[in-house]
């Protein structure tokens, strides 16, 4: 009897042994079904056992072995096993979190190519000789036949004249290579010269040569970083290698797709992301897997990917905090790729125009090599960045006579404006002036948010939501006020003020979906909006040259915000939505609004000096004990009632104290800042360490322990290592 070891998704920290018949070596790394409690499960075989460990009479059989698959490779087996040692998260929701769920499932999937690769056939020259009726057909493969090739079938559709392709396709005037193996995936799309920044940081990156070499490329807004990715995977390309690229957010990939597959057009590109149907999330995997696909794009959890012939990875705009996962195994994509980059032996670039005080901190320590670009690629010059102190103004509906005076300017000689507040609805609350009623979420410490577009109120935690009163409940006052301000509301103003301005608000709200947003992305492009309202969604990665005014509005709120992030995240996010301006031949700038105009902060922003204000935030780190300089960890607790919460969180810090060692430093449990949310009560307990291998081997003792204790049903508990929220 042979016995196979399985990881399940379940919340225990152990792997499961079943028996089956026929397994071998070779079925590690494959997925099974097995019964598991009154049911079955899907997981994942990660070692053969040892007969002896087990009581033969107990040991259950697996269902069946999914075996049309590849095995996934042993280096994707320490991958995950190391994200489950880090995160101390049980290995089975690991795999379960890396594995798309149709593969999971055994369902039949098929890496069956739909993006065949093209190239003009034998009828096709005869058709562009003949070239007799003129169609639509003919057209397309005349443009064809202007280009060097082959391509994609994806990229001849987003081509002009592209929906003709079926009818190209149904007359063989195109075919498909069946052996793509003796195409070299070499650029074939225009490229730029390259700027002499650019030239220079390819170079010693290049240079650097094949093994592991971590990369910070810190780049001004607008220095042409996403050119600098693409030579570089032309490079790994052409050494037949696979190419990583991780983005932030899956907003940013439908043009970040666009530009690669454009310029790759032979090369296979496979996007992997959450927001991707079962199936075609599955198909992905499977041509990572089995080495067809050349580059993988995607969002943090492409870092996952299997990738057997990688040669480079690429995470741009690696200060952002969507690389974290704040659910579930608590990983972060940008940490969890360095570690891979290094497993393999292989280049990481890190890209961004504010890296995070972390990544920075490496690179002034020489921990990663870095590469700068101060310049941008085609704008002269960085857009000028102007305070308006707001102390003695009077504001209409929030927007200063300054910033309305621009945004007029802008509107006469036909360039965009960009409104930006990071606060999404009408009004973050309605409330009752005669007896002070507000609107509070029933399940949450938080508002209920006024939304007028649909006329409704909701929490944007839990997203419960509820239509208007129409008086106010509590005293019957029919004189309920919205309070405060959000992109609905400024967009509401800014439409009155310049009626003749075609406004368009660009937040979560107006982009639901992700055609909805490509369509905003589109008409924003084609020119057809003058004046933009957009929280941070707008922040990052855009490149539209004809905006040139950036207005920012409610940023001091975070100056003051607790949490020891904050300054940083401003910081970052105010050059990000800053550096939208002036892209193009057009000079940029940018007005914030504040009642601070000498805060350093705001100081540094005005000068581009992103490196005064990590020297400073680093310095205020290091003085007060936070990351970089210590290594952190947390234990959450959340519950019906507050006290059970906090009540757990003291009984593990008991069991902490026996175990702790020295230089280890606990902290009192305490409530969360939103302690309520979705009717729970949460609570934590912080954790610290100057050395990470000291507090990793306390948690790992730790964390069995409160396994093994009895705990209410209704409590919950999960650990966040290097948590991004204190
Ligand atoms: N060498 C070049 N020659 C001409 N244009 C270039 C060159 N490199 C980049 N560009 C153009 O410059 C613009 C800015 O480039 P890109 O969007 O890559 O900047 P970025 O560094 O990623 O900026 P951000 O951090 O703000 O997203 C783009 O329109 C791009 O096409
Ligand atoms: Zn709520």
């Amino acid at each position: 009897m042979t016995i196979v070891r399985v990881a399940l998704p379940v919340p225990l920290p152990q792997v499961f042994d079943y028996a089956a018949a026929d397994a071998t070596e070779a079925d590690v790394g494959r997925c099974v079904k097995v019964p598991f409690g009154r049911g079955d499960r899907n997981g994942l075989i990660v070692a053969l056992g040892n007969t002896a460990d087990v009581e033969p009479a107990r040991i259950k059989t697996v269902h069946h072995i999914q075996r049309e698959v590849p095995a996934l490779p042993a280096d994707w087996l320490a991958l995950v096993d190391f994200v489950a040692r880090y995160y101390h998260a049980p290995l089975g929701e690991v795999v379960a979190l890396a594995l798309p769920p149709g593969l999971r499932r055994a369902d039949g999937v098929s890496d069956a190519d739909e993006d065949p690769l093209l190239e003009i056939g034998e009828a096709g020259r005869r058709a562009l000789a003949d070239a007799r009726r003129p169609s639509k057909a003919l057209m397309l493969l005349q443009a064809l036949a202007a280009e060097p090739g082959p391509w994609r079938r994806s990229v001849i559709r987003a081509m002009a004249g592209g929906e003709a392709v079926g009818d190209v396709l149904r007359r063989g005037w195109l075919t498909a290579i069946q052996d793509e193996g003796r195409v070299a995936a070499l650029a074939s799309g225009a490229q730029p010269e390259l700027t002499a920044e650019q030239a220079r940081a390819i170079e010693a990156i290049v240079g650097g040569g094949a093994g592991f070499r971590p990369w910070l490329l810190h780049g001004v807004t607008g220095s042409g970083k996403t050119e600098v990715y693409l030579r570089l995977a032309a490079h790994a390309l052409a050494q037949g290698q696979q190419v990583l690229m991780l983005v932030p957010e899956i907003a940013l990939t439908p043009q970040l797709e666009q530009r690669v597959a454009q310029r790759f057009a032979a090369a296979n590109v496979v996007s992997l992301h959450s927001a991707l149907a079962d199936g075609a999330r599955s198909r992905g995997f499977v041509q990572a897997l089995t080495g067809r696909a050349d580059i993988v794009l995607g969002t943090r959890l492409a870092v996952f990917a299997p990738l057997p012939r990688l040669g480079l990875i690429l995470v741009d705009e690696e200060h952002d905090a969507s690389y974290k996962q704040q659910e579930g195994v608590r990983y972060s994509a940008r940490d969890v790729a360095v570690w891979r980059a290094r497993q393999r032996g292989v280049p990481i670039v890190l890209g961004s125009a504010t890296p995070s005080l972390e990544t920075w901190y490496h690179a002034r320590s020489e921990r990663y090599a870095l590469q700068t670009l101060s310049q941008r690629a085609v704008a002269a010059t960085l857009p000028a960045v102007h305070c308006i102190d707001t102390r003695r103004l009077k504001l209409d509906e929030g927007l200063s006579p300054g910033l309305q005076a621009a945004i007029g300017q802008r509107l006469e000689r036909g360039e965009q404006s960009l409104v930006f507040l990071n606060r999404r609805g009408y009004a973050p609350v309605l409330s009752c002036p005669s007896c002070g009623w507000v609107s509070r979420c029933p399940h949450c410490s938080a508002n209920l948010v006024v939304h007028l577009a649909d006329r409704r109120l909701r929490c944007h935690h839990c997203g419960c939501d509820g239509s208007i009163p129409h008086a106010c409940p509590s005293c019957g006052n029919q004189d309920i006020q919205p309070f405060g301000r959000g992109t609905q509301r400024i967009e509401a103003r800014l439409a009155e003020r310049f009626p003749q301005a075609r406004v368009l608000r660009v937040d979560r709200d107006a982009a639901r979906t992700r055609a909805q947003w490509e369509k905003l992305l589109d008409t924003i492009a084609a020119g057809e909006a003058d004046i933009l309202v957009g929280t941070q969604m707008m922040a990052k990665g855009h490149d539209f040259p004809r905006l040139t005014l950036v207005g920012v509005i409610g940023a001091d709120a975070s100056l003051h915000a607790a949490d020891f992030r904050a300054p940083e995240r401003l910081f970052q996010q105010l050059m990000q939505v800053g550096g939208r301006a002036g892209r193009g031949t057009l000079p940029g700038t940018v007005l914030i609004q504040t009642e601070y105009p000498g805060h350093p902060l705001y100081q540094h922003l005005g000068r581009h000096d992103f490196d005064a204000f990590a020297r400073m935030a680093l310095q205020e780190r290091r003085s007060a004990g936070f990351p970089p300089f210590t290594h952190q960890a947390m234990l959450r607790a959340d519950a019906p009632a507050l006290d059970d919460a906090v009540e757990f969180l003291r009984h593990a810090r008991r069991l902490a104290e026996a175990l702790a060692p020295e230089g280890l430093r606990l902290y009192d449990p305490v409530p969360m800042r939103m302690t309520r949310l979705a009717r729970r009560e949460r609570a934590q307990l912080l954790v610290e360490a100057d050395q990470r291998g000291l507090l990793q081997a306390f948690l790992l003792s730790w964390i069995e322990m409160l396994y093994r204790q009895r705990t209410a049903r209704e409590l919950r508990w999960q650990i966040d290592v290097d948590p991004l929220e204190v």
